[in-house]
């Protein structure tokens, strides 16, 4: 038994050296890639390559590709070669390659190379995600539902946002202070696309435990095994499509298909129009029918996968733009008194009321804004991937077909050669003047080029009528509850901070 018990061990243990060995001598063949190219690299370690280890990550993934790009930027390299696990990404860091990479040369670039599996993860088969012809096609039917005129048309639904967070702001200040400023920008924000993407009322400032708050958090906050699919899927989206390894939980897919497929059914059937994303969708499946007119422009599960990235690229983004945009406001009095009278000014000519043009008038507003989403990109790397060898303009290097290309936009949007003192909150670097001076292809939270984001408008909007709302009403200062130097989560995909952002607000007599 003893004897049995011991060579079933060794042969266990002779199996995994096998593999570990294997795994080993792949790692290293494949990690000479960039070697092999012609292209400065950095030198990878086993198992994961350039990266940390997920699992116990010290820094989240945009603040790594933010060091890679100071490292070899320190060494004047215009492009480095970094490995996700044994994957080589290509990371472009000056300017014109970057340039070339998301508009001159887009032929060469046009998918994210992401993970979607439209059999067994319907819901992860969306704009962001999806490839080549599917993706131009719609893209194209969707561009129509951003346009200023649709936002206008969504303006109300937004206003009465505003007015419940107004609500729910003034019932926290009476009884508590400080306020936990990333809560109320996230609810906010939860109730805004909710109701605009699902057509669902969901006042998450009355009903801190709703739904929509509850899955919203759940698909941004990898937990466990979600963050080693989630690595596995970024490094290979093809192998996590064959291991039919699936990325949005299966609770938060249910809970979004079935309330989708009972809004489609309510409208249809009882013949209700809202105005929202939703009834755009629905009209986009309507407008092309089959001989027993069903609406076929779009499948069931192309406009639920629609809705749901609306909903995740719409609400997190947003909200971390307020949030980060109030702490700086907070930290810098005169810049946020400076918002606060042109946001008085200005409703004073609208007769007190945030109105589309209003808050298209607030120009100071919009430089704030640009200037936290230089410092804070909510995205903080792009995705683009190689769909046929592309020589690099001026040189003999090719980059291989399928490589993925990372652009670093943290890394971009805080070094001192585009943005002199980058850690500086300073709105001014927008002004129209200032503004003009700007290489272009250095600032890019939401992207460049055809794929750039969808929704700018829409977020945009949404940001200035929260700021609106509550800088009329309200004078922000930071609590010392507040952890600074703020920290970046490690686990997170969006820009994210460690903790919450508590802060003291004040009410202020409104003009
Ligand atoms: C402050 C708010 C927002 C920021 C900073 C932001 C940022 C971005 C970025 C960086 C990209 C990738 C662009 C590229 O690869 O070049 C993107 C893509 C996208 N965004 Fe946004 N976004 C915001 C709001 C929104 C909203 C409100 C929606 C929808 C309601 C939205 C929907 C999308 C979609 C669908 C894509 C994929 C576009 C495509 O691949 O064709 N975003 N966004």
């Amino acid at each position: 038994m003893a004897f049995t018990l011991e060579t079933f061990f060794l042969n266990v243990l002779a199996i995994i050296l096998t593999i570990l060995i294997g795994l080993y001598t792949y790692f290293k063949w494949r990690t000479k890639h960039w070697k092999r190219i012609g292209i400065p690299y950095l030198e990878p370690i086993f198992p994961f390559g350039s990266l940390n280890n997920p699992i116990v990550a010290a820094e989240s993934l945009g603040r790594q590709y933010q060091n890679f790009y100071n490292t070899a930027k320190a060494k004047r390299h215009k492009h480095v070669g970094i490995y996700s696990f044994a994957v080589p990404m290509y990371m472009p860091m000056d300017i014109e390659l970057i340039k070339n990479i998301m508009q001159k040369d887009f032929d060469h670039f046009v998918d994210r190379g992401v993970y979607y599996n439209e059999v067994d993860d319907p819901l992860s088969a969306h704009l962001f995600s999806i490839e080549g012809a599917k993706w131009r096609n719609l893209r194209v039917k969707l561009t129509p539902t951003f346009t200023s005129g649709k936002m206008k048309m969504m303006f109300p639904i937004l206003v009465e946002s505003g007015r419940q967070l107004k609500e729910a702001m003034d019932a926290a200040i009476e009884k508590t202070q400080p306020v936990d400023i990333k809560d109320f920008a996230a609810r906010f924000t939860t109730n805004v696309i909710g109701s605009c993407a699902f057509g669902i009322e969901c006042n998450c400032f009355k009903d801190p435990n709703s739904e929509f708050r509850k899955f919203g958090k759940r698909v941004l906050l990898p937990q466990g095994l979600d963050i080693v699919k989630a690595m596995v899927a970024l490094s290979s989206p093809s192998l996590t499509r064959s291991l039919r390894l699936t990325l949005v939980p299966k609770e938060v897919s249910e809970f979004f298909m079935k309330m989708i497929s009972e809004t489609i059914n309510y409208r249809e059937s009882s013949n209700v129009v809202r105005k929202d994303f939703m009834q755009l969708l629905i009209d986009i499946k309507n407008s092309v029918k089959d001989d027993k007119g069903n609406g076929i422009g779009l499948t069931f599960e192309d406009l639920a996968a629609q809705a749901f990235v609306f909903f995740v690229a719409g609400y997190e983004t947003s909200s971390t733009t307020m949030t980060f945009c109030l702490f700086e406001l907070a930290s810098n009095p005169d810049v946020q008194q400076k918002v606060r009278e042109e946001i008085q000014e200005v409703l004073a000519k609208y007769n007190g009321e945030i109105t589309y043009d209003a808050l298209t008038e607030m120009k100071y507003m919009g430089q704030v804004i640009d200037e936290t989403l230089r410092k804070y990109p909510p995205i903080m790397f792009l995705n683009r991937k190689c769909v046929e060898p592309y020589r690099i303009p001026d040189t003999d290097i090719v980059i291989e077909k399928d490589t993925v290309v990372v652009i670093p936009i943290l890394g971009i949007h805080r070094d001192p050669e585009y943005f002199p003192d980058p850690e500086r909150f300073d709105p001014d670097r927008f002004s129209e003047k200032n503004r003009s001076k700007m290489t272009p292809f250095t600032y890019l939270p939401f992207g460049e080029g055809p794929r750039a984001c969808i929704g700018l408008r829409f977020g945009v909007m949404q940001t200035k009528v929260g700021l609106a709302v509550l800088l009329r009403n309200y004078k922000f200062s930071l609590n010392n509850k507040t952890k600074t130097p703020l920290k970046l989560d490690p686990f997170s995909f969006f820009m994210s901070i460690e903790g919450d952002i508590w802060l003291n607000a004040e009410q202020v007599s409104s003009k």
